[in-house]
Order: structure tokens, then C-alpha cells, then sequence
């Protein structure tokens, strides 16, 4: 049984060890046709202290790594010892040191992105920095999902914006059968009834249309920003305001060491996901992703707008609202990007040991008995 897909799709960065580096699998994006020299160079995982291999001219820009080098200076602050805790202005914070970072994975996007690990962000600052924002969370219970919406919420209380003003928005077509779980101050749910469909795709697609009607006619005046996340999960460690950004989507757990020829784009020219075989740099989660308003407003609007038009050719792109979503973000770069720790599937995946955190974790689900 699967948990995050719904019929066999090989998740190459695992089992066979295909593409890893030193397995000797075939070269990713950065190296020439026929360049077998050296293990290739992933897009979410490779060393920050070695030396990259050649890009080549002509291949894509994001498929490669950016340069790698040395920390390019000390800390300009007045010099508390290392890791001193000092009184600012309205905070108490670490002083940053430039040599304590994350040196066993990528931080940083080709286009200077931060990508959010354990160990790459500070919360008492963040906290600080983000007191006066209220977030929504955007969650679809439909039809028999909404078994999952008691430990969703639970541990949502218990783990998601601790200490920050949050309103869950429950799209549901079955209000009487969301349960109530005591919420903690500063944080509301809100039922938005929606009707359902008939097919488990056609729900998962719908959601952008959802999303971007509501954001349209209520989020933007409700919450500063919005995040979007599938139901079948349970919040499992802390995810704080470090996900906010203006826009951001997440590593799909079971392509983040893939050569990006693995992924499972949309390949098919005619279909409006579709990704040329050299573009692309992640892949991204369909069950993950937010920003502020606007920009989630302008997202899920675009990735409504080319569903419409493959409905109306009578092509479905091969996973469905996932596969707009990643064609949107190779347009439109994402300004965060969050590591597998904020998705994660531990009956399919094995966990690799630079994963120090599982934030948000797939629940096993039956997927015949619960999609019909
Ligand atoms: C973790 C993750 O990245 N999940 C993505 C993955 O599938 P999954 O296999 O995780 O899809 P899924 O069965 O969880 O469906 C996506 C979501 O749609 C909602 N739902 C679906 C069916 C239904 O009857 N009722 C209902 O409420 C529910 O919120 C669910 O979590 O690929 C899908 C498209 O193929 C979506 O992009 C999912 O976001
Ligand atoms: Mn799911």
C-alpha cells in the first residue's frame, strides 16, 4: 500500500539507490548526453563542501548547483562569543555564526532561495519578526476524508504557528461530520461548505479552483497569509512562521535525491502542465505549498485556468493539480522552498540521516475503501 499515491509511481531516490551520488546512476541535468564521469549533481541534495562538476553550456541553469564556495564573511555584529544569547532591541536572539550552518544539504536555490531545514533559521527571531500575522490554513475534507480531520486538527493545535493567530479554513461538503477539538487562543475554524465530485482527481483539482475563489472573496481581507496542505497528514514537530514566504512550495519526499529526468512532469506537449524535458528544477508536492494571498490568489487561479482549458481538450495532466503546481513554479519562482521535513511519508520512505526533523507526516490510508 501507498500513502502518498494512489497507484505505483517509483520514487527514484529510494530502494534501487538510482541516481544517488556514488551509485553510478545516470547523469542528471548538469552533465552532457553521454558524460558518464562522476555521480550527477541533484537538485535537493548534494554536499555544500565539495566541489560541483562542470556545468555544461546549453543545459539547463536550474538543474544545476550554484556555485559552492567558502562563507564569504564574519558576522558584522559586535563579537559575543559564539552562540552567546544576547539582548536586542525587542528580542532575545542567537548571534548568527557563519560556520554553524547545515554543511550536509542544500540551503539555497540557484535563485537564491532559502530552502528551510532544521538548523538554518532561528524561531525566537522569526517569532519576533512574524507576531502580528495571522495565518490561514486551507484544508478539503470531502466525502470520506473527513476521518482525517480530528488528528489533523489536533496535532495541528499542538504543532502548527504555536503562539500565532491561525484560522483553519475546513472546505468540506459534509459540515455536520467536522468534529470540534478544543482550540487554543487566537485561533478559529471556519467551515466553508463546497460541493464534491465524483472522482478522488477531480477533488484534488478542484481545490485550486476553491482556493482561489475564496481567496478572492474572503482570504485576502482574513489572513495574511495562506497555507495549503493535503488532510491525509498528521503534524508530527513544529512548523513555525520559518515556512512563510510571499511564496513557497515543498520537496515531494520521493524525488528530493532524483535526477530531475525522473520527474514526473507532464510531459505531453498539448496538456497546459506540460514541462519541457530540459526545464524544471524541483519537484514539488501537491500537498504543500502557500504564501501570502495575492500570491497563493495568483497561483491557484493560474493553475485553475489551465485545468479548464485541459478539460475542455479532454486531457487530465498525469498528477493532476500536482502537475500544475510544478509547472507553475518553474515560472514562477517559488521564494522559499521547505525541505521534506514539512512532508514526509514514513511507511514509503526510508528516513536518510540529514532528515533531523519529521514536521508533517502522511497517515496510512486505504486508498480503494476511502476514494469510493
Ligand atoms: C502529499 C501530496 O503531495 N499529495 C498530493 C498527491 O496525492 P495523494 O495521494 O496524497 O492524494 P489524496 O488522496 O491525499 O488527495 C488529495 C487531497 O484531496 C482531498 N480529497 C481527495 C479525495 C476525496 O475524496 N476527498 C478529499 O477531501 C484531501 O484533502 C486529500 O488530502 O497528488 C495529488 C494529485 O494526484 C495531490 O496533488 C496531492 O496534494
Ligand atoms: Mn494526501
Amino acid at each position: 500500500m501507498t500513502t502518498l499515491r494512489s497507484h505505483s509511481r517509483s520514487h527514484p531516490g529510494e530502494g534501487r539507490g538510482a541516481g544517488l551520488p556514488g551509485s553510478g546512476g545516470p547523469g542528471g541535468c548538469c552533465q552532457a548526453p553521454g558524460d558518464s564521469r562522476g555521480p550527477p549533481w541533484h537538485p535537493g541534495f548534494y554536499p555544500l563542501v565539495s566541489t560541483p562538476p562542470p556545468c555544461r553550456e546549453g543545459l539547463s541553469p536550474g538543474c544545476c548547483p550554484p556555485p559552492v564556495g567558502r562563507p564569504l564573511g564574519q558576522s558584522c555584529a559586535p563579537a559575543p562569543r559564539h552562540g552567546q544569547r544576547v539582548q536586542g532591541p525587542s528580542v532575545l536572539w542567537r548571534t548568527p555564526t557563519l560556520l554553524a550552518w547545515r554543511a550536509d544539504v542544500l540551503v539555497m536555490t540557484p535563485w537564491f532561495a532559502p530552502i528551510v531545514w532544521d538548523g538554518v533559521f532561528d524561531s525566537t527571531v522569526l517569532d519576533a519578526q512574524f507576531r502580528n500575522t495571522t495565518i490561514g490554513l486551507s484544508v478539503f475534507a470531502i466525502k470520506k476524508y473527513v476521518v482525517f480531520l480530528e488528528l489533523f486538527l489536533q496535532t495541528a493545535e499542538r504543532y502548527f504557528m504555536v503562539g500565532h493567530r491561525v484560522t483553519y479554513y475546513v472546505f468540506t461538503d459534509r459540515p455536520a461530520d467536522v468534529p470540534s477539538v478544543p482550540l487554543a487562543e487566537g485561533r478559529q475554524l471556519v467551515v466553508l461548505e463546497v460541493r464534491n465530485y465524483a472522482r478522488w482527481q477531480e477533488v484534488s483539482m478542484h481545490r485550486m479552483e476553491m482556493i482561489s475563489n475564496f481567496s478572492r472573496q474572503r482570504f485576502l481581507r482574513e489572513v495574511d497569509y495562506l497555507v495549503c496542505v493535503d488532510v491525509d497528514m498528521k503534524f508530527s514537530d513544529q512548523v513555525g512562521v520559518e515556512i512563510l514566504s510571499p511564496l513557497f512550495g515543498t520537496l515531494h519526499p520521493g524525488f528530493f535525491r532524483a535526477p530531475c529526468e525522473s520527474f514526473t512532469y507532464e510531459r505531453r506537449p498539448q496538456s497546459q502542465a506540460y514541462i519541457p524535458r530540459d526545464e524544471g528544477d524541483f519537484y514539488y508536492a501537491g500537498g504543500f505549498f502557500g504564501g501570502s494571498v495575492a500570491e497563493v490568489l495568483r497561483l491557484t487561479s493560474a493553475c485553475h485556468q489551465a485545468m479548464v482549458v485541459n478539460q475542455a481538450n479532454g486531457i487530465e495532466a498525469v498528477w493532476h493539480d500536482e502537475s500544475h503546481l510544478n509547472r507553475y513554479f518553474v515560472y514562477h519562482k517559488p521564494t522559499k522552498v521547505l525541505s521534506p521535513e514539512y512532508l514526509w511519508d514514513e511507511q514509503m520512505l526510508q528516513r536518510p540521516p540529514f532528515l533531523k526533523r519529521l514536521r508533517y507526516v502522511a497517515v496510512p490510508k486505504n486508498h480503494a475503501e476511502i476514494r469510493h
